[in-house]
């Protein structure tokens, strides 16, 4: 197993009474491009502000690169690029201008090589062309690429982006995701919060669902993918031959209880065809009322784990 890049452990945060960060267990593993999914309010910026030692949690304990929050972040935050408030770029200097501010601001990066990371910085997110332009003249997309540049300055082992996408259009958010992508191809760890689902499934290794301030879910998303398969939801009166009859077949057929009608049985059909499950069934004397194939989304899967809608298509 890799290591963790970021880990939490029973991580809380009340605010007052209310309880905006309710025990989280994080662990992204070192190479991932972790998605950080909740609707809003569900705790997500808060938890990032706390893993970077931005606010303290009430209870818990976090580490970052292997290193203990607050005590080791010195250590640790020279390795780490974060966009989470909007660094402060003075609207009246250029793109390129507020980047060389903003490095010379950093005690920890070299004066001298000023000049060639911040042209790195800036071709990275696209904005080698506009650099001369003053910000204010700067698109919504274009200031969001800028942050994200700034964010780029020195080599990071771990990218924390928190809504990198918020208020950008289409191609805004192309261009964000293909750097993500392009970042995590190079070995640097993305932890990325997002509302939006299909967002976290196009550039996303792995996941975690945020609801009211408790994770409900982490996992890679290919587990979560294959816990999204299809199931097949059979009605018989005869539920004991079929679940014989699914042995046979090597499936484990399952009678849900109290929630679904009698004579219920569900199962996952893995690689059997499913004419050959009917077949074998009516074969062996069971009587088939309905064959139902449930095809669960993704969507559904967390919609049912937070009991809250995700905004699908943004
Ligand atoms: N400084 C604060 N004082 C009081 N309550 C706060 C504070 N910061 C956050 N909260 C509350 O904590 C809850 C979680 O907020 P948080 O910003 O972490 O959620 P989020 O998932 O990041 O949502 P969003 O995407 O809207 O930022 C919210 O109900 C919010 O109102």
């Amino acid at each position: 197993m890799s290591p963790a890049a970021v880990s939490s452990s029973g991580l809380t945060k009340r605010f007052g009474k209310q309880v905006a960060v309710d025990h989280i267990d994080l662990d992204v593993p070192a190479g991932s491009v972790y998605g950080f999914l909740g609707p809003n309010g569900s705790g997500k910026t808060t938890t990032i502000r706390m893993l970077l030692g931005l606010v303290r949690p009430t209870e818990g304990s976090s580490a970052i690169l292997g290193r203990p929050v607050p005590q080791g972040l010195d250590l640790a935050l020279p390795r780490v690029g974060a966009l989470i408030e909007g660094p402060a770029f003075h609207t009246h200097l250029s793109g390129r201008a507020n980047l060389v501010r903003l490095d010379a601001a950093d005690a920890t990066a070299d004066p001298a090589t000023c000049d060639r990371r911040v042209a790195d910085a800036l071709e990275r997110v696209g904005l080698t062309n506009a650099a001369g332009k003053s910000y204010r003249a700067y698109s919504l997309g274009m200031k969001q690429r800028l942050a994200i540049a700034a964010a780029l300055l020195q080599p990071r082992d771990l990218l924390v982006l928190d809504e990198p996408t918020n208020g950008l259009d289409p191609q805004g958010t192309r261009e964000v995701r293909h750097i993500v992508s392009s970042l995590a191809e190079e070995g640097s760890t993305v932890l990325v919060s997002s509302h939006l689902l299909s967002e976290i499934e196009q550039m996303c290794s792995h996941v975690g669902v945020m609801s009211r301030g408790r994770l409900v879910t982490q996992d890679s998303l290919e587990t979560l993918r294959d816990r999204a398969r299809a199931h097949v939801e059979l009605h018989t009166p005869d539920v004991a031959d079929a679940l014989r009859c699914l042995d046979r077949l090597g499936l484990l057929g399952t009678v849900p209880g109290d929630k679904a009608p009698d004579g219920t049985v569900v199962f996952v059909p893995g690689q059997v065809p499913t004419e050959r499950i009917v077949s074998d069934l009516v074969a062996d004397g069971v009587r088939v009322r309905a064959f139902n194939v449930v095809r669960p989304t993704l969507e559904d899967l967390f919609v049912s784990l937070t009991g809250e809608g995700f905004d699908v298509n943004g």
